[in-house]
């Protein structure tokens, strides 16, 4: 199960500044030494470098198309050449943004996957319904093949192919969508798992649910998308878009576990980690080490322990 961290430090899909530090304080806490440990092939791809580009002029609520276009376009590159590698992709953000290139990227080197999108937020805003310009919000509509008609071809984003069926995606941990949002997840009959869900099912027949769902439609590769502010700000609240009442740290690993243990996982991104928005250092390090830990979970860490097949008492 190699884990294969290429890392995105950026940051225009949002307003906040401080996400691109995400994934140096991940690497710090020593992701790349636990995944060994657990018998992983490790390689760190690094970081994509993104080039400052000029102020776009205004775009409807836009912000950053073209520096996210662009973002987009190499890190699609630099996620098909890690699959075409034949490992699974770790892609660490950043804000969630960045999916358009990490799916598209994915999708390029498997052809059809299934999403499971793991967010206090849908993301599913279209340039026309969002009221905050950001893309961070609006990743899943570029994605969509059932939105093509929504979303206009924009700077830098030429290369982005609709590339994902709607009913190839569930939402895990929604709790603060949108109206146009709410509409579009309706209209096109997406499974989601709000977490009025995780508390009436609980999680572990969310997952099963999540499962049984995806595979009716053929096994396909799974492309995990974890936004940490899925997980309750009590214990992740480094991060731009808090909201209350989230995943406890135990829903959140299980849901990466279970995951990890259908062995279709193909590709996985952990985004919004963001240092600057916690209060105090505890509340980055509580973020950062969760973070850390739902990789674990994507990989084999189970909270039973783990031992390397070749290990002999001494
Ligand atoms: N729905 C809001 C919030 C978006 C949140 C994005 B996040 O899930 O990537 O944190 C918007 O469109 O700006
Ligand atoms: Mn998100
Ligand atoms: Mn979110
Ligand atoms: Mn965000």
């Amino acid at each position: 199960r190699p884990g294969k961290p290429s890392s995105s430090p950026f940051c225009k899909g949002q307003s906040r500044g401080g996400v691109e530090d995400g994934p140096e304080r991940i690497r710090a806490a020593g992701l790349q030494r636990r995944l060994q440990q657990l018998g992983c092939a490790v390689k760190d791809y690094g970081n994509l470098t993104f080039e400052d580009m000029s102020p776009d002029e205004p775009m409807g609520l836009l912000k950053s198309v073209r520096a996210v276009g662009a973002a987009n376009q190499k890190l699609s590159e630099a996620v098909r050449a890690v699959k075409e590698d034949g490992h699974t992709a770790v892609m660490l953000g950043g804000d969630h943004s960045l999916a358009i290139g990490s799916i598209h990227g994915h999708s390029a080197a498997v052809g059809e996957l299934s999403v499971v999108w793991v967010d206090a937020h849908a993301d599913i805003n279209t340039p026309l319904t969002t009221y905050t310009g950001n893309i961070h919000g609006q990743p899943v509509s570029y994605l969509l093949h059932e939105l093509r008609s929504k979303v206009p071809v924009l700077p830098n984003f030429s290369w982005l192919k609709p590339c994902v069926s709607a009913a190839d995606v569930v939402f895990i941990g929604l709790r603060d969508v949108d109206p146009a949002e709410h509409y579009i997840l309706k209209m096109l009959g997406v499974k989601t798992f709000s977490m009025s869900e995780v508390d009436q099912l609980g999680v572990a027949r969310v997952m099963e649910e999540t499962c049984d769902y995806l595979s009716a439609r053929g096994k396909k590769p799974i492309h995990l998308s974890y936004d940490i502010d899925a997980i309750d700000p009590s214990v992740a609240p480094a991060t731009g878009t808090p909201v209350v009442g989230g995943l406890t740290y135990r829903e959140g690993v299980y849901i990466t576990e279970h995951l990890c243990q259908t062995g279709l996982l193909s590709a996985v991104d952990l985004v919004e980690v963001n240092p600057l928005r916690g209060q105090t250092e505890e509340d980055v390090r509580s973020t950062v080490s969760t973070a850390v830990d739902l990789l674990l979970g994507c990989f084999g860490r189970v909270r039973e322990g783990n031992h390397l097949p070749d290990y002999r008492l001494p």
